[in-house]
């Protein structure tokens, strides 16, 4: 049995969500198919209840900053109220009833199964199949890598859908990973009393990110009794109670669990893309501006490789909608692109590093200052250590790319996105006036220091 319909979306991650939603709205014949939870990693596994998380982690990483400011105060961690929160308010027990009724109420229909590119313009679902007359949109998003390591897959080792329902804290936890995933989770859970190594292939934590900031969060980190290894191999993993984790240099180092923050793939053959005349051995689907990735397909979200975020996935569904619509006059612009990563101090970017600009040929400037030199860092006296790095285009005098490790860096970049995505002349930056005395502030004694 063969059903026509208008639009077939692969995956209810936040984009597909999004884009079925508005395409229903808008009057289509849309299915939406889904094979675990409509919504996808952010609410049930990712943003949503890890950043509840990293609130409790904040507000206890507070508290033991009282004695030395504000009298005494006594913390005794405990995960039961973070626990709760995730399994009642941000997930409703990981049901996504709420999601499916969201979707519906658009006019849209939910499919439940595994959906898969049977042929161009068709989609089948456990044996059903969909002619998509207008199109298929994929956002199927990814899967946490699990590296080849010996003994790894067969024990029972954490990624992020295992550490988010976890209803207490490890005593002891080693993260495979530091990047955001990894240091996210080694923030919070250090600060639950967890006694937490992060192993690192790179010779840095955050890889990607600037230099300077790597510094300060591993020194952050190692400030709340983080042990932080860099620029080593894990030869071997066993499991008999606990973990062991055998490095190269023949270290063995235990603990009761084992996190694998490596990074994500999908399996695009599984996908069947081949049937739509796309590369299935490919990492991820390269797009247009307007989110086209073959005649009558799109792709949304993390699969595009263009930032695996939640805000790029829905800026994307956005686009891609107008254009199924044929409404679509917007063409993608990343070069705002912002990110947060939100450990203490977080770590907020937008546009390029410097590193990343000087590849593009661009004439770069930079300049860097210290939050811990600027009036409000030296009044918030404890753990005041931070950077605002900034990236400018010295021949056309505008920022292309900026960096913010603070105390709400996150908030702080909100003003230096602005400046990138409208291409404000640095001129004009220096020229405005800056609140007294907020950690954005720092941004006009970086602008001084620029020789742009
Ligand atoms: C621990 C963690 C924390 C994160 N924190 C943040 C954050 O703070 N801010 C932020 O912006 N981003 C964050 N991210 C990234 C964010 O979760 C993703 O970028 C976001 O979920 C967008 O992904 P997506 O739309 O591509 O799809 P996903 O959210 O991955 O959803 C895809 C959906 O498609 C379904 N699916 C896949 N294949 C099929 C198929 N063949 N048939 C049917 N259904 C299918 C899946 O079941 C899934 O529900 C975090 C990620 C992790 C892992
Ligand atoms: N706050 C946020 O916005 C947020 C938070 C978490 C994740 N995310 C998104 O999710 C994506 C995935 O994050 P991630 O941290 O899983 O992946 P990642 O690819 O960003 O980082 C993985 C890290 O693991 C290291 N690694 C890989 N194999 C290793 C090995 N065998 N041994 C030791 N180290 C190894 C890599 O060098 C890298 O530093 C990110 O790109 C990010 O966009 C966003």
């Amino acid at each position: 049995m063969v059903e026509e319909v208008d639009v077939v979306v692969i995956g209810m991650g936040p984009g597909g969500e999004d884009v079925a939603g508005r395409l229903a709205s808008a009057g289509l014949d849309v299915v939406g198919v889904e094979s675990r939870l409509v919504g996808g990693e952010c609410p049930y596994f990712a943003c949503i209840p890890t950043k509840m998380m990293v609130r409790a982690a904040d507000a206890i990483g507070e508290a033991r900053r009282v004695p030395e400011l504000a009298g005494q105060a006594t913390v005794q961690p405990d995960w039961t109220p973070v626990a709760k929160r995730i399994r009642d308010e941000a997930t409703t027990n990981w049901n996504d009833e709420i999601a499916v009724q969201r979707f519906e109420d658009t006019g849209g229909r939910l499919v439940r199964g595994v959906g898969r590119v049977s042929a161009p313009g068709e989609v089948t679902v456990d044996g059903q199949v969909f002619r998509a007359r207008r199109g298929i949109v994929l956002n199927p998003g990814t899967d946490p890598v699990v590296p080849p390591i010996d003994g790894l897959a067969e024990s029972p080792y954490w990624t992020n859908r295992d550490a988010v329902p976890t209803t207490s804290a490890p005593e002891s936890l080693l993260v495979l990973g530091g990047g955001p995933v990894g240091l996210e989770f080694t923030h919070v859970f250090a600060r639950f009393g967890t006694a937490v190594t992060v192993l690192e292939m790179h010779p840095r934590l955050l890889s990607v990110a600037e230099p300077e900031a790597s510094e300060v969060v591993t020194e952050a980190l190692r400030a709340d009794g983080v042990q932080v290894r860099t620029g080593c191999a894990v030869d071997r993993v066993k499991y008999d109670d606990q973990f062991q984790v055998h490095l190269d240099s023949g270290e063995v180092l235990t603990a009761e669990r084992l996190l694998v923050a490596t990074g994500r793939r999908t399996d695009l053959r599984a996908l069947g893309v081949a049937a739509a005349g796309l590369d299935d051995q490919a990492r991820s689907i390269p797009v247009d501006g307007r989110m086209r990735a073959a005649d009558g397909v799109w792709a949304i979200g993390d699969i595009t490789g263009r930032g695996a975020f939640t805000h790029t996935s829905v800026y994307q569904s956005r686009i891609a909608a107008a254009d199924i619509l044929g409404q679509g006059s917007e063409v993608a612009d990343y070069r705002a692109m912002p990110s947060v990563i939100f450990t203490d101090p977080e770590v907020a970017t937008v546009g390029l590093t410097e590193s990343r600009a000087r590849k593009q040929e661009i004439p770069v400037r930079t300049a860097t200052t210290q939050i811990s030199a600027s009036t409000r860092g030296w009044i918030h006296k404890i753990d005041k250590e931070g950077i605002i790095k900034l990236v400018a285009d010295a021949e056309r005098g505008v920022l292309v790319g900026a960096t913010v490790v603070a105390p709400a860096g996150g908030e702080i970049i909100g003003a230096l996105a602005v400046a990138v995505h409208a291409e404000v002349p640095v001129q004009r930056l220096r020229e405005m006036i800056f609140a007294y005395p907020t950690f954005h502030r720092a941004i006009e004694a970086t602008l001084a220091e620029l020789d742009a």
